[in-house]
This record gives C-alpha cells, structure tokens and sequence, in this order.
C-alpha cells in the first residue's frame, strides 16, 4: 500500500471517530430534548427545517440530497431514542408506500404494513400506529379518490407530506426475459409502462395483481414469471433487474401524504390542505376562492370529487401555500369558511424537505 494511501485512511479512521463521538453529543442533546419538550416527540416542522438548513449550508462535494439522506437516517435514529415510533402504510411490504414511509421517517421506526387505506386510518385513530403514510396522488394517474374520501370523514390531520420519483423496473429470478411465460403486476404500473411493454414485450401476457410487491413475489416463487415493480420489492424478494426504469413518464412521482393525531407547527415552508364545499349558486365557488387571492395566498391544487351522501354535488380539495397560522393564511381562511356551506382544515405540514 502506498504511503498516501495509507495516510488518507488513517485520516478517514480519525475522521470517523470524530464524526461518531459528535452523533452521539448529537444523540444525548435529543434524548434531553425528549424528556423536557411538552407534548409530541415527533416534531415534523423541526425535522423539516434542519434538513433544509444543512441543504443550504452543504459546503460540497455530497450532493446536498446524499446529505440530506445521511441526516434523515442521524434524526430517525435520535427520535427513536426519544421515542420508538409506529408507522402504518398501505402493504405489503416492498410496496411504493413503504419506501415513501422510510424516505420521510428514516430507517427507525417500526413500519407496519396494512391491507388498505382505510386500515392506515384505522391503525393511526386506534393508536396502533403513531403515523400513517397514504398516496394522495400520481402524476400520470391522478388523484387517489379513497384517500380523499377517507380523508374527508376522519378526525386525523395531515402532519406532512412526501414526495417519491416511481421508477418501475422489470423483475425476474431468470437472469433473462427468454424463457418468461407471464407478466405480473399492479394495474396501474402496467399503465406505466405501457408504451415501453409493447414495444419491447408485447406478445407477453400481462397479469394485474393486487399490488407490486405481490407480483414481485410471485416472480420470486416461479422462475417463468416476472414482474415490474420498484426497488424496494426487488431487494426484499432477491429478484434480477432485468430492465431499469421501465416508465413511460421520466417524471413520474406519487404524493403521499402523513396522517396522524396531532398537527405540525410551522416550519418557515408550509402548505395547507381543506376540503370545502360551496353553495349551489352561479359564482358560488368563485365567491369561495376569491379571500386567497386578496390575502396574496397561492393556491396549489383545486381537485374536485362528487360529495357522498348528495348532501352538495361536489366537494373541493384545496392546498394553499402557508401554514394556517400565519396571517393571511387565518385571515383568508376564516372568510373562505363564513361563505363556504362546509369546510374542514385537513392540517398545515411543511413542505417534503426531501
Ligand atoms: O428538536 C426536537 O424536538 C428533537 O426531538 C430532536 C430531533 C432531531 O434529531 O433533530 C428529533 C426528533 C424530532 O422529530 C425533531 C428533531
């Protein structure tokens, strides 16, 4: 080994030590933090705001993102200290969910993987889960409307967001496509990746299955098989990529958002989400979103969803940006909800920082 080789690991060595005896002064500070902040342990506005404040102040050569990753891991482990977080999210594992859910709470927590929507909710209002993690929307499908319906007739509030790329792949245990007979995977991700299928597999059959984990492990268990799913189902059942990132739209990324008992504080960076619902009158809606203009409040998303029960026609999912404390945030909400025939503030979270 040459000298300098030599050096520069003993430099890293030190450095190392360093490092770890500065995690865990970093560690102590939290576990103090724990025993002496009143209420919630899990503070979403904080964690938003050192992940923002290293990206900011990141000197190089790590990409900010890579710094960012090693702190969310630093914090994860810090709170579970404090606190051994549960959070649920829509199973099996291996699923898109379960990497949104480890991409916004780190490694740590214990996750649990639930078989529907409504049993996040469930989970998160019965106390068997501390948080829930459910997609709210893609952007080559739209809106998730079980969430929004679910969303709208419970008390939970939304604490955060996560925004996640979807990169599809295609999964076998063979190490090539020859001998596949059948093609396994969710609806949705056969949309995908459409285009991509019938240009490069269009004679092979397509199976839909409940879920992309699912078809991953049926790949798993029959070598004639494959599947298209994400990263996280190939790791868990031990399966060969035999094409990446099979999606027809580069872009495409799913929006889950972190439901819980409790709302987040402000963080500097903050949207809020409501669901409205106007009087059955021409310019009645018009009438409705007019306070956020006045009040300089950008509106982000107006999604529309047919009201259950007939009781309005329809109901209006809304994000601003802003957290409802600030001013003009309160002041364009408390005259949106004196015009509106219902409103209900879902929660003001920050922004995904990641
Ligand atoms: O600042 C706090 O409230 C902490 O508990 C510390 C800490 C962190 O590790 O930085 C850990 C958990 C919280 O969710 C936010 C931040």
């Amino acid at each position: 080994m040459s000298d300098e080789l030599l050096n520069l690991r003993n430099r890293i060595d030190h450095l190392d030590e360093e490092i770890l005896a500065r995690l865990s002064e970093r560690a102590r500070c939290a576990q103090r933090v724990g025993e002496i902040k009143q209420g919630n342990i899990y503070r979403p506005e904080r964690e938003a705001q050192v992940l923002r404040r290293l990206a900011d102040i990141n000197p190089g050569p790590l990409p900010a993102a890579a710094v960012q990753r090693i702190f969310r891991e630093v914090m994860s482990a810090c709170l579970a200290l404090e606190q051994p977080l549960k959070v649920a999210y829509l199973g099996p594992a291996g699923t898109f969910s379960e990497s949104a859910s480890r991409k916004h709470f780190g490694s740590a927590p214990n996750f649990l993987p639930m078989p529907s929507i409504d049993d996040v909710f469930r989970a998160v209002e019965s106390g068997n889960a501390d948080y829930g993690v459910v997609p709210v929307e893609n952007s080559t499908e739209g809106a998730v409307g079980g969430t929004l319906d679910l969303l709208l007739a419970n008390p939970l509030k939304v604490c955060g967001e996560v925004k996640l790329r979807i990169h599809q792949h295609l999964l076998s245990r063979a190490e090539g496509i020859g001998g596949a007979k059948r093609l396994y995977s969710h609806a949705q991700s056969l949309a995908q990746c459409h285009e991509w299928l019938n240009r490069n597999l269009a004679s092979l059959p397509r199976v839909p299955v409940a879920s992309n984990a699912e078809a991953a492990r049926l790949a798993a268990e029959d070598p004639e098989s494959c599947a298209i799913a994400g990263e996280a189902a190939a790791e868990l059942y031990g399966l060969n990529k035999l094409a990446s990132n099979i999606e027809d739209d580069p872009n495409n990324s799913t929006r889950f958002l972190v439901i819980a008992g409790h709302e987040s504080g402000p963080s500097g960076k903050d949207k809020t989400s409501l669901v409205c619902s106007a009087s059955n009158r021409p310019g009645a809606m018009h009438a409705l979103l007019e306070p956020l203009a006045r009040h300089g409040v950008d509106m982000t998303k107006l999604q529309s969803r047919p009201a259950r029960g007939g009781l309005w026609e329809y109901v209006f999912y809304v994000d601003i940006e802003g957290h409802q404390s600030d001013a003009p945030v309160a002041a364009a909400l408390k005259e949106l909800s004196d015009r509106a025939a219902f409103v209900k503030v879902l929660g003001s979270y920050p922004v995904a920082a990641i």
